[in-house]
């Protein structure tokens, strides 16, 4: 009898079945390890605390990518493979995209199903989300001061560390800016890279040189526009976090021991490419 009539797909005979001596889907991605590790501690359990719990993780499996793409479109910028580097960014995008997307699935947590458990988190936020400020710092919002919450977690301490010592992204695009004839000051060459990026005026007038003359400068005036691109949704995660926080608890200090939306508020003013935002009014 064909699938057609029965309403059930035939399991094909060739279909491998016996996983004691193979690989198999659970054991090359460790599932048994992977999903064991969703542990509420609500007591009694919260059904909404799992909700909670995957949201971050997946977010922290999302940064996690983000962090290895970043890194590698930075060494592929210092390494003069800007076109290589244009690949990982735009993968860098799309998982933009979809952290910025699932912030409706935890819209659907209400105020009152959170303050059933938001008690048991303690002193646990986002605030000590180590990945989200390795982002930051490859994006070049560096921040000794954000080190200080990773004192009891060598090695995020470590992590974080060593990339507020290395050049961010915007930092080698500058440098290979320079190295293909564009002006770039030296006191950005040289700058102090562990201290957050400073406005550079000069710069400013370095990509209207590339913005003046797109067809002349493509390679460089693509990576501008994508790094805009990535500020902007950058921004836009920022955003639906802070209305989210809004929906879910009001204006309520955060567990992290901030004054809550305000201070979440305040990082929509800032800028990891303050110039190419700057050389927009002076264009036309
Ligand atoms: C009910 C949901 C959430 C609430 C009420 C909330 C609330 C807050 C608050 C109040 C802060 C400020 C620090 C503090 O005092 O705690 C914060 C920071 C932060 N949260 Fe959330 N958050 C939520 C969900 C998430 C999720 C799903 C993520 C994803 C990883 C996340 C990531 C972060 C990050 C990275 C920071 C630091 C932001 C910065 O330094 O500007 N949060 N959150
Ligand atoms: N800061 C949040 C708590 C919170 O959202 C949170 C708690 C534990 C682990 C991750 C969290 N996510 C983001 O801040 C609050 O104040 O309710």
């Amino acid at each position: 009898m064909s699938d057609a009539t029965t309403h059930e797909r035939a399991i094909e005979s060739e279909i491998v079945t016996d996983f004691k001596d193979k690989m198999s889907y659970g054991s090359y991605l460790q599932l048994d390890r992977l999903l064991s590790a969703q542990v509420p501690i609500s007591d009694p359990e919260h059904h909404d605390e799992l909700l909670f719990i995957i949201q971050h993780q997946t977010s922290e499996l999302w940064l996690k990518l983000m962090r290895h793409e970043l890194l590698s479109a930075r060494d592929l910028i210092a390494n003069d493979e800007l076109q290589v580097a244009l690949k990982r960014i735009a993968r860098v995008k799309h998982i933009q995209r979809q952290l910025t997307e699932q912030w409706s699935v935890l819209a659907t947590l209400t105020p009152p199903e959170y303050a059933q458990f938001r008690g048991f988190l303690g002193n646990a936020s986002g605030f000590q989300s180590y990945q989200y400020r390795a982002v930051e710092f490859l994006l070049g919002n560096k921040n000794a001061g954000m080190l200080r919450v990773f004192e009891s977690h060598p090695e995020a301490h470590e992590l974080l560390e060593t990339l507020l010592h290395e050049p961010s992204v915007y930092d080698e695009f500058l440098r290979y800016l320079s190295r293909h004839g564009f002006d770039v000051p030296a006191s950005v060459l040289e700058r102090d890279v562990t201290q957050g990026y400073r406005f550079t005026p000069e710069l400013v007038d370095t990509f209207k040189v590339i913005y003046g003359n797109p067809e002349e400068h493509w390679l460089a005036y693509e990576t501008c526009e994508e790094f805009v691109d990535l500020e902007d949704n950058f921004q836009l995660w920022r955003f639906r976090h802070v209305k989210t926080v809004l929906r879910i608890i009001g204006t309520k200090r955060g567990t992290g021991g901030s004054s809550g939306v305000d201070f979440l508020k305040r990082a929509l003013d800032l800028t990891f490419f303050p110039e190419l935002y700057a050389v927009r009014t002076e264009i036309g």
